[in-house]
């Protein structure tokens, strides 16, 4: 592989605007579709006396093989351009979308927004450009899809950029920083080429779009922070933690610390795409093992970091908080579940400190009774078991959080403060 650069991409936007499809057609066009899944469906296709490729099929393919263990890594859902390798941080249209992407399970460097042409901005626009700009994404790229549906007729187009435009101000997203673009991920219109059926379109193409996309600047200089997805015990090896490097990096011969179980040891290997490695950074899916740490010692949702800098573990934290649905009021004392990089605790809301304008940023009203759905607020938070976050003015990517209750996402936030025991 070249000097590309890395670039993980969020494909975000309401069900059925198209994003498997989309991004179907990216992987096919850029040559990263895997043979034997183009031959299969095309057999398949046959059988069913169906013509042309559906590009939605090819996702759901992979995530099918996913499910049942087929090996598929994730090379799969990765792209390159000239500048930049992509990797697709999550598979649209799976039920837990929202969740990962505040928890950082696929924080996205930048995201595509795809709204159909014939649909407009629906709520998941609205909610998944909302948790975009939340989430400190920087750029957008705009999709009005479907182009086909509507004849490719430039005001259809104009009427869906009017809408989204109007979105992003609502959220103060600056539309400067966002980039439409008429497409059909279907037909395959303005993805890898110019297309002729709009001629009154001479912006670049999907791809050329992705390719001018700012480089973002990894994470490298910051501590290392590596929450542990998963522990596992492997004969000759012995007890190796698996997660993924957010920020800093991870050496052999490092001592690290686990936090909240409040464990350390030296880094004997790295291992990464089944090959050992000396050392990884941010980005990285690695497989360790530390010496002297047994599989009992750590857990899901402990933070790895340097010793002497361990992940700080939270009595209490402040922090901003905006609640997207909630079907009633929430007091101070409501306990729902916060995910937070892989932890998964309880935490009790022990005060609401004040309601906050969304739009100007400024206080609205101190210690309010209540808030509910569409109020932001800062509020104390207890958690009922130790839990390790951040300061997201500090460390970024172990700063935000998914508030849960009743099966659903309730509300997104970003950690002020720690107050440590
Ligand atoms: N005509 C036309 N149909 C499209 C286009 N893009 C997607 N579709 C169709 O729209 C439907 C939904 O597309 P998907 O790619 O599954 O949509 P999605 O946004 O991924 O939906 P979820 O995964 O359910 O959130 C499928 O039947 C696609 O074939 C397009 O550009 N033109």
């Amino acid at each position: 592989m070249s000097e590309e650069r890395h670039q993980n991409l969020a494909i975000i936007g309401h069900v059925d605007h198209g994003k498997s499809t989309l991004v179907g057609r990216l992987l096919y066009e850029t040559g990263s579709v895997p043979e034997h899944v183009i031959e299969q469906h095309k057999e398949e296709a046959e059988e069913k006396g169906k013509g042309g490729f559906e590009f939605a099929y090819v996702m759901d393919n992979l995530a099918e093989e996913r499910e049942r263990g087929v090996t598929i890594d994730i090379a799969h859902q990765e792209f390159s351009t000239d500048e930049y390798e992509f990797t697709i941080v999550d598979c649209p249209g799976h039920r837990d979308f929202v969740k990962n992407m505040i928890t950082g399970a696929s924080q996205a460097d930048n995201a595509v927004l795809v709204c159909a042409a014939d649909d407009g901005v629906q709520p998941q626009t609205r909610e998944h450009v909302f948790l975009a700009r939340t989430l400190g994404i920087d750029e957008l790229i705009i999709g009005i899809n479907k182009m086909d549906l509507v004849d490719y007729e430039e005001g259809r187009y104009r009427e869906a950029v009017d809408e989204v435009t109007e979105l992003l101000k609502q959220v103060q997203f600056n539309p400067d920083d966002a980039k439409f673009i008429p497409i059909s991920a279907f037909e395959g219109d303005n993805v890898a080429d110019d297309s002729d059926n709009t001629p009154w379109y001479d912006g670049p193409n999907l791809l050329e779009a992705l390719n001018d996309l700012p480089a973002p600047s990894p994470p490298t200089d910051a501590d290392l922070r590596l929450p542990i997805q998963d522990v596992y015990t492997i004969s000759g090896i012995g007890t190796v933690p698996v997660g993924r490097v957010e920020t800093g990096m991870l050496n052999t011969g490092d001592n690290v610390s686990f936090q909240p179980s409040d464990v350390s040891g030296e880094v004997k290997t790295i291992e990464m795409h089944h090959e050992e490695v000396p050392e990884a950074g941010p980005g990285d899916n690695v497989g360790f093992n530390v010496r002297g740490i047994g599989k009992d010692d750590i857990r899901r949702g402990d933070v790895c970091g340097p010793a002497d800098d361990p992940p700080s573990v939270a009595e209490t934290f402040q922090a901003q908080i905006v609640v997207m649905q909630h079907p009633s009021v929430i007091t101070a004392g409501y306990t729902p579940v916060f995910h937070a990089h892989t932890a998964q605790v309880a935490c009790t809301i022990e005060s609401i400190d004040k309601k906050i304008d969304p739009s100007t940023g400024e206080t609205a009203e101190e210690e309010p009774d209540f808030i509910q759905s569409g109020d932001a607020a800062v509020v104390t938070v207890r958690p009922q078991k130790p839990l390790s976050i951040e300061p997201s003015s500090e460390i970024e990517e172990l700063g935000s959080f998914a508030i849960r209750d009743m099966g659903q996402t309730i509300a997104a936030g970003k950690v002020l403060s720690v107050q440590e025991p």
